[in-house]
């Protein structure tokens, strides 16, 4: 069935999702806050600060009015950076209260909020009144924009507590590249998303610095122990920690140089300053200030993660990578299962 969407958010996952809905059958508006990128895509069908050498669908329709982009919408995608979210959250109950809408709403934004370590959905469901929203999908897994742009077989979830809505999502978005699962489990699908971009960075990093596969191995595996350990002790199902928006999201975040956080963590590796390599990756690395929250949220609950304390030590005091790796390798021995 044809649905109207509305897509808030274009940057490089944004503007490939509205693309391939568009290349579903639906009718798509996608909405910016910059005026030249939307009449670029409009006119040009590019958008090269975020997808070099990609060309959209001319059936894509851009704007920065964001009522017409509500209007009418079944479902709303929201692709904005975790520091963004709650701000245009609040817009767009502005909006769809000024139209009395409800809608079906979606993310796919990985991070938690500084300060409060909310997931998105927490922020979504305190900024979006009831009366405008039916419940919150989540959108996560394995999936580098660029990867979807080319159409390589890619698998994600649609998280929801709400199985009806999460088989919506599934149909809106699976076609021949693009296959959609289920899973009833937000708080699982969320952590794993935001943490492993943490894992990410320090995988990119460990590559930086010329180590090889045992190590890469090694980090992924541990990294996903951490990941699991805070998102259980929130609620979260450690079944959902083997699946696509648990080690499937870790795996290719961490072994590919698409990823924004693999490629801060290398540049970093490589002995590049923090601040150059943000202002320098024009994309949201979420992984930098996932590790403030996640370092903060773990101190607080007292559940251990030796690798995201070791990454907020080389991120946030200046301690030296080499220096944050020879204190992990030599802590106490334990077992494999604590
Ligand atoms: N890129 C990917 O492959 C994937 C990304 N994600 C997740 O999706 C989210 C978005 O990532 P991504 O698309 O890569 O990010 P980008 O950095 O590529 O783009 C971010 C977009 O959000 C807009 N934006 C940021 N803040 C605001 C705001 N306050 N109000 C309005 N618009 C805003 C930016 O607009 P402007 O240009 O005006 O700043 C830009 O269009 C992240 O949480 C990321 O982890 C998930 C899966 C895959
Ligand atoms: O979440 C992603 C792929 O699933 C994208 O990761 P990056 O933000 O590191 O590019």
């Amino acid at each position: 069935m044809t649905e109207k969407v509305a897509v808030l958010g274009a940057g490089s996952w944004g503007s490939v999702l509205a693309n391939l809905l568009v290349e579903n059958g639906h009718t798509v508006e996608l909405w910016s806050r910059d005026q030249e990128q939307v009449d670029r895509l409009n006119q040009e069908h590019v958008n090269p600060a975020y997808m070099k050498n990609f060309t959209y669908s001319s059936k894509l329709h851009v704007t920065t009015d964001m009522k017409a982009t509500l209007k009418g919408a079944d479902v709303i995608l929201i692709v904005i950076p975790t520091k963004g979210i709650r701000q245009v959250a609040r817009k767009l109950n502005a909006v769809l209260a000024e139209l009395d809408q409800q809608s079906l709403i979606v993310h796919a934004t990985k991070g938690l909020e500084q300060n409060t370590y909310k997931r998105p959905s927490e922020m979504l469901k305190e900024e979006i009144d009831p009366k405008y929203r039916r419940d919150i999908v989540v959108l996560s897994g394995p999936s580098h924009a660029e990867s979807v742009a080319i159409k390589d077989m890619t698998a994600v979830t649609a998280a929801c507590a709400n199985l009806a809505d999460a088989e919506k999502v599934q149909k809106l978005f699976s076609n021949s590249y693009f296959r959609v699962y289920t899973n009833d489990d937000v708080i699982g699908a969320e952590f794993g998303a935001a943490l492993k971009n943490i894992i990410a960075i320090g995988a990119g990093a460990l590559q930086g610095l010329g180590y090889h596969d045992n190590a890469r191995a090694a980090l992924i595996t541990r990294g996903l122990a951490e990941i699991r350990r805070l998102g259980v002790a929130f609620g979260a199902n450690p079944m959902t920690f083997i699946g696509l928006s648990g080690v499937g999201d870790l795996v290719v975040t961490a072994t590919s140089k698409n990823s924004r956080n693999w490629r801060a963590g290398y540049q970093l590796g490589q002995g590049q300053q923090l601040d150059d390599v943000i202002n320098n990756m024009g994309m949201v690395i979420e992984g930098v200030y996932t590790t403030k929250a996640a370092y903060e949220l773990s101190k607080k609950r007292q559940v251990p993660m030796p690798i995201t304390d070791a990454l907020y030590r080389v991120l946030y005091e200046g301690e030296d990578i080499k220096t944050a790796i020879s204190q992990l390798m030599s802590r106490d021995l334990t077992s494999e299962m604590e």
